[in-house]
């Protein structure tokens, strides 16, 4: 990566990259001829938080906690990499909400888990660990230790991904028998690898001589085996786990061992690692029915090297604006994309908020569109805006600005990854498109339009009165019917010095700044309408901040059927929420012909 040089001619600062874990020195080498690489280990939290400002890749393997507080402290930080596959340890929602990527490294050190899991599967069925401290004590305890073999068991297998089908393999050549439990198993995988899957956690279980766990810890995984699971085994099981703590109850497997439900157990994973002193965890590791490892499954020279080198690839990757290999979340989003896009995500998602409280009709509570109001969103890109790769964080900021004003905003968490899921399951149907045209001339380089078409053919309801529960509150004066065509609402929208504007609303053009308490009047263009609403307003105590006109779009001006002239659009920004007496009273001959209430 070529290093920039600034416009004097001094090479502007390398980009610095914190190594907070042994990570093996085949990757750094690769990142030390481009930047500054600080190896800082057993960092405390409180150490980290404080020197992470000044860097832009941090690289962690297991014992790192990356949290939400760690991540909004590094102002600078493009990328998490995460030399191992697990990434339990990085709080990846809020990586994603800074715009932050994470990468791992998905098979470097598969091999070496499920070989390890091999290792502890024979240590616990020939008690090593037992008689290799037993024979160091000096001891010579042959009829002791006779232990069980492998050949003709039945290894079952939770989580029949990377490391499970790997562990299936090498288990078929020792003679064993296979069975798995994953719901996402891929069937002809493991058929080829003579696994024949369970239908349920439960068949699995009673089944097994030897029980291993290969799943990630999610919400479905943490606890899997607890006392309930532990008591349908058999009392001569073995239970391995390399793939993480909190799957196993410690506490529900400390008892079988004791009580002799369970024969033995090979664990490299534990709840809380290194475990306290006096800890469940503790007392299984000295159990002399337990083979202990600390953590060691990717632990091979091998599998180091190996991940080390891909995810140091990856940060260079990203630090040189491209496409890194394996993103955990954002998969394609670049850095710098993603800092052009920012300030649209904002815009366009005001856009979706003004559309859902200002036009409100079509998307009931619970996000659904009604059948027959079915609103297909068009939303436009014009200008640079179109030339760029992704569009996805603003397809999820539409999703986002439309559904927060009529749901919980804590029951929704809408990101680049599950926004089009979130839309397809609520029937909100959006198509992106992207033109090049006409942005020459104005003041701004992009500009962003959303068309919401509705399909329907009854009289006309541009502007519903909202329902309960929704944010907005609208009012208007009867009107005439009018055709299915005119159903069409248009919101269209620019950014300037990071400022999000809306520079149309519908018919009507005039910009704005979408933010705060907004009152939408529309009116004709009409002496005094200014001063009514204001001395109304004022009346009932509520300040105006600003205000903006917004007449008839000029393809729209002189347009049959405007009765007396030309309407306009009132946007006044005002400091509290308008009453519905007064909203009621701005309504009439002398004041408006419609109001709504909307907050951005
Ligand atoms: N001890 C160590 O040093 C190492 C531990 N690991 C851990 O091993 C685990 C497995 O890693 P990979 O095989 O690479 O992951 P993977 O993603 O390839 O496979 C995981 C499998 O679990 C399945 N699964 C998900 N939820 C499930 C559920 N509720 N019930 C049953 N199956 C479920 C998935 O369908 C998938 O097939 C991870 O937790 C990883 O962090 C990986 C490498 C080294
Ligand atoms: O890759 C994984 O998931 C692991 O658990 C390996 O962890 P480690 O990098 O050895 O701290």
């Amino acid at each position: 990566m070529a290093i920039p040089a600034s416009s004097n001619g001094t090479q502007t600062p390398r980009p610095k990259i914190l190594i907070a874990e042994k990570v093996s020195p085949d990757g750094l080498a690769l990142l030390q001829t481009s930047f500054d690489v600080h190896e800082k280990k057993g960092l405390s939290t409180d150490e980290l938080r404080e020197i992470i400002p000044q860097y832009e890749a941090l690289v962690v393997r297991s014992e790192t906690k990356v949290t939400s507080t760690l991540l909004a402290a590094a102002k600078k930080l493009k990328v998490v990499a995460r030399a191992g596959v697990g990434v339990d340890n990085v709080d990846v929602e809020s990586a994603t909400k800074y715009g932050i990527i994470v990468v791992n490294s998905p098979v470097g050190n598969i091999n070496a888990a499920a070989e390890h899991t091999i290792a502890l599967m024979m240590a616990t069925a020939r008690n090593v660990g037992d008689a290799c401290a037993s024979i160091k004590a000096g001891k010579w305890e042959r009829s002791r230790l006779v232990g069980v073999e492998a050949k003709g068991k039945t290894l079952a297998i939770v989580g029949l991904g990377k490391v499970g089908l790997t562990v299936a393999r090498i288990a078929n050549g020792l003679g064993m028998h296979l069975i798995a439990y994953d719901p996402y198993a891929n069937p002809s995988l493991a058929a080829a690898a003579s696994v024949t899957i369970k239908p349920s956690l439960a068949e699995l279980l009673k089944e097994a001589d030897f029980l291993t766990l290969h799943t990630p810890l999610i919400a479905s995984t943490k606890g899997m085996i607890g006392a309930a699971e532990l008591a349908t085994m058999k009392p001569t099981a073995r239970i391995l786990n390399v793939a993480r703590g909190g799957m196993i109850d410690e506490t529900a497997l400390l008892e079988a061992l004791n009580s002799g439900k369970i024969a033995g157990a090979g664990i490299d994973v534990f709840t809380s690692e290194p475990p306290e002193s006096d800890s469940t965890a503790s007392r299984l590791i000295a159990h002399p029915k337990v083979v202990a490892t600390p953590h060691l499954g990717a632990s091979t020279a091998e599998a180091q090297e190996n991940v080390s080198i891909d995810v140091c690839e990856q940060v260079i990757a990203i630090l040189s604006g491209e496409l890194p290999r394996s993103a955990v979340n954002a998969p394609l989003i670049l850095p710098e994309e993603y800092r052009t896009l920012q300030p649209f995500v904002t815009l366009v998602e005001k856009m979706g908020s003004l559309y859902t409280q200002h036009y409100s009709p079509h998307i009931n509570a619970s996000g659904s569109s009604r059948q027959s109001f079915r609103t297909t969103f068009d939303l436009t890109y014009e200008g640079a805006l179109a030339t760029l790769n992704t569009t996805k964080p603003l397809f999820a900021a539409l999703v986002k600005g439309l559904l927060t004003p009529i749901t919980s905003s804590d029951s929704l968490n809408i990101n680049i990854v599950n926004a089009e899921l979130l839309a397809k399951e609520r029937g909100i149907l959006i198509n992106e498109q992207r033109s090049r045209e006409n942005v020459e001339n104005k003041p701004y380089s992009s500009f962003v339009t959303l068309r919401a078409r509705t399909s329907r053919s009854t009289s006309h309801q541009r502007n519903f009165p909202a329902r309960s529960g929704s944010p907005a509150t609208s009012h208007r004066a009867p009107e005439p019917q009018q055709q299915a065509d005119q159903d069409d609402q248009v919101i269209q929208g620019f950014v300037s010095a990071n400022k999000p504007y809306i520079s149309r609303l519908d018919r009507f053009k005039g910009e704005f700044i979408p933010s705060g308490t907004l009152l939408i009047c529309r009116n004709f263009d009409s002496c005094g309408k200014i001063g009514f609403v204001g001395s109304l307003l004022g009346k009932a105590g509520v300040n105006i901040k600003f205000m903006s006109v917004a007449p008839l779009h000029e393809d729209e001006e002189g347009r049959e059927g405007d009765v007396e002239g030309n309407e306009a659009l009132m946007i006044l920004g005002v400091d509290k929420p308008v009453g519905d007496e007064v909203m009621k009273g701005l309504i009439g001959p002398e004041g408006v012909l419609e109001a709504s209430v909307v907050t951005l």
